[in-house]
């Protein structure tokens, strides 16, 4: 354990262009996560939108989590300086901000992750990221190791979306292929064609904006074609699903009368 400011290593190797394979953690529950970050995923999503985590649970995760040489990304159920703030705080290092739909509430989040002048984070000097005052100079340095990732997931966003990924300190754009399958008006449906082109469209933008792209792909074919098409932080699965399918065809291997 040193004084030194944690390093980002997803952050980091985002920059450099390598592939990091994650999973998306909804069992809001420390146990679990440790599981999950002993199988060596390079980043795990602890999401807060929509599971019942609070600060507190996603604290003890990232205490888990920390001791594996996996990365913690937490998404909160919103994104506004407040919540950004007190995750910060708690030694979050990386965001994922749902529903952003414009460059404007891009930068207002860039802002929201750094110090006065440049931005608004309200300041503590007794806090878990700076290692309760003890690393050098965490005020000055803190936003060199965060990670600002921002997920588009409406209609609107999409026709905003290179605007939004050229916002600089913004260092990533994430697809959320539900939300945006339900608002282009194909609810539940986020495999079909007609999402599939905007999704591609969405990567091409990004791309062409120099940031890495990511997006949530539970199933082993689309999570490849993503990953040919150049996104490079992939959840290839979820947790919860995980666990509900592998009970279901664990029970169904002795009841057979069982559907999964
Ligand atoms: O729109 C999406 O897809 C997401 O944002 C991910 C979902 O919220 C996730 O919970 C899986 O359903």
């Amino acid at each position: 354990m040193t004084n030194d400011l944690p390093h980002n290593a997803f952050k980091a190797a985002l920059a450099k262009g390598e592939l990091q394979i994650g999973l998306w953690c909804c069992l809001a529950d420390a146990v679990a996560a440790e599981i999950c970050a002993g199988a060596g995923f390079d980043w795990m999503l602890l999401d807060s939108e929509h599971s019942p985590n609070d600060n507190r649970t996603i604290l003890a995760q990232l205490q888990t989590v920390q001791a594996y040489p996996t990365t913690a990304m937490v998404r909160p159920p919103t994104g506004n300086a407040v919540t950004v703030k007190l995750l910060l705080d708690i030694g979050v290092q990386n965001l994922l901000i749902p529903m952003v739909d414009t460059a404007e509430q891009a930068k207002a989040l860039v802002s929201a992750t750094r110090f006065p002048p440049e931005g608004v984070r309200g300041v503590a000097t007794q806090t878990r990221a700076s290692r309760w005052g003890r690393v050098h100079h965490y005020l000055e340095n803190a936003r060199q190791e965060i990670g600002l990732f921002l997920q588009v997931e409406t209609k609107a966003a999409l026709s905003n979306i290179e605007e939004i990924a050229r916002v600089d300190g913004v260092d990533g754009i994430f697809v959320g292929p539900s939300d945006l399958a339900a608002t282009l008006g194909y609810l539940g449906e986020p495999t079909r064609l007609e999402v599939q082109r905007e999704i591609e469209a969405a990567f091409r933008s990004v791309r062409a904006a120099g940031k890495p792209i990511g997006i949530l792909a539970p199933d082993e074919t689309l999570a490849r074609r993503y990953i040919e098409l150049g996104a490079t932080f992939v959840a290839v699965g979820i947790d919860t699903m995980l666990l509900a399918r592998a009970t279901s065809a664990l029970l169904k291997r002795f009841k057979t009368s069982q559907k999964e």
